[in-house]
């Protein structure tokens, strides 16, 4: 059974068509990558899976339940996060409580015991910081949790952000650019950690990438979208050699 069925998803910013009948179906445990030209549409497909756009048109299907017209909270807490192109922490926070504010969507202690402080608040409070320094630790930021989040090298920042989305617990990943602007030593190490945290976590990960050695490198499947369009969808190796895409987008990235 597919995880996330997406069907003739179209959006237009006024009079300019973003996105164009994409269709996607994921499976429980993919991974596949949405590559394409700056300006194809790909963060866009990202809004309006999460919620921020309504798209003008077509279905998004999340585990049988239709999340077109739901609001960011409702689709976050269905069992799916996110991760932003350029990062987007509570950056005057500590890392820890960067971690800790992802996990008050499902928080489990009434107002009237947070006020009071009473013992239920506390038992949830206690679980909530401990599972927040598992995820540090696996994140390897556990060292760092009382540093404030703008203070981390950007790699770190960078592993914090997806830590934070792992923190609501979901079932699908979208990770947005995760490798932009990191050096090679931080892109080898991050192609490590997805393949880790997919595993550890039993995730589907949708994600956005220019860094082919990360898509070609861990995903299953791929979709070229250009001008809003799919132009291609295949394998690595597929893609790689499909002369529309090499014309499109891999010949202008091979000679750059
Ligand atoms: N809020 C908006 N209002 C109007 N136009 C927008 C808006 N957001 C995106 N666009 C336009 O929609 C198109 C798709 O943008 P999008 O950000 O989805 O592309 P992208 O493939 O993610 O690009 P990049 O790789 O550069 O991040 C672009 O032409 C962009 O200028």
């Amino acid at each position: 059974m597919n995880l996330m069925t997406i069907s003739n998803l179209t959006h237009w910013f006024s009079g300019l068509r973003a996105v164009t009948d994409f269709n996607l179906s994921l499976k429980k445990g993919e991974l596949v990558a949405i590559i394409g030209p700056n300006g194809a549409g790909k963060t866009t497909i990202f809004n309006l899976i999460t919620g921020v756009y309504r798209p003008t048109s077509g279905q998004i299907n999340f585990e049988g339940k239709e999340l077109v017209g739901l609001p960011t909270n409702q689709i976050i807490t269905s069992g799916i996060a996110r991760t932003f192109q350029n990062i987007r922490l509570f950056k005057e926070l500590s890392v820890l409580d960067n971690i800790r504010i992802a996990q008050y969507a499902s928080v489990c202690y009434s107002p009237l015991e947070a006020i009071f402080h009473l013992p239920g608040f506390h038992k949830e409070e206690e679980k909530i910081r401990l599972r927040s320094m598992e995820l540090l630790q696996i994140f390897d930021l556990e060292d760092q949790a009382y540093t404030i989040s703008k203070n981390l090298p950007y790699g770190q920042q960078r592993r914090l952000e997806i830590a934070r989305a792992l923190a609501t617990q979901p079932k699908l990943l979208l990770l947005d650019e995760p490798a932009a602007g990191m050096n090679p030593a931080e892109v080898e190490h991050l192609i490590e950690l997805i393949q880790m945290i997919r595993k550890q976590f039993q995730l589907t990960i949708l994600l956005i990438e220019h860094q082919m050695r990360v898509v070609m490198g861990i995903a299953e499947r791929i979709k070229v979208v250009d001008f809003g369009q799919t132009i291609a969808e295949g394998t690595p190796i597929e893609i790689q050699k499909n002369p529309r895409v090499i014309e499109a987008y891999l010949g202008e990235e091979e000679s750059k």
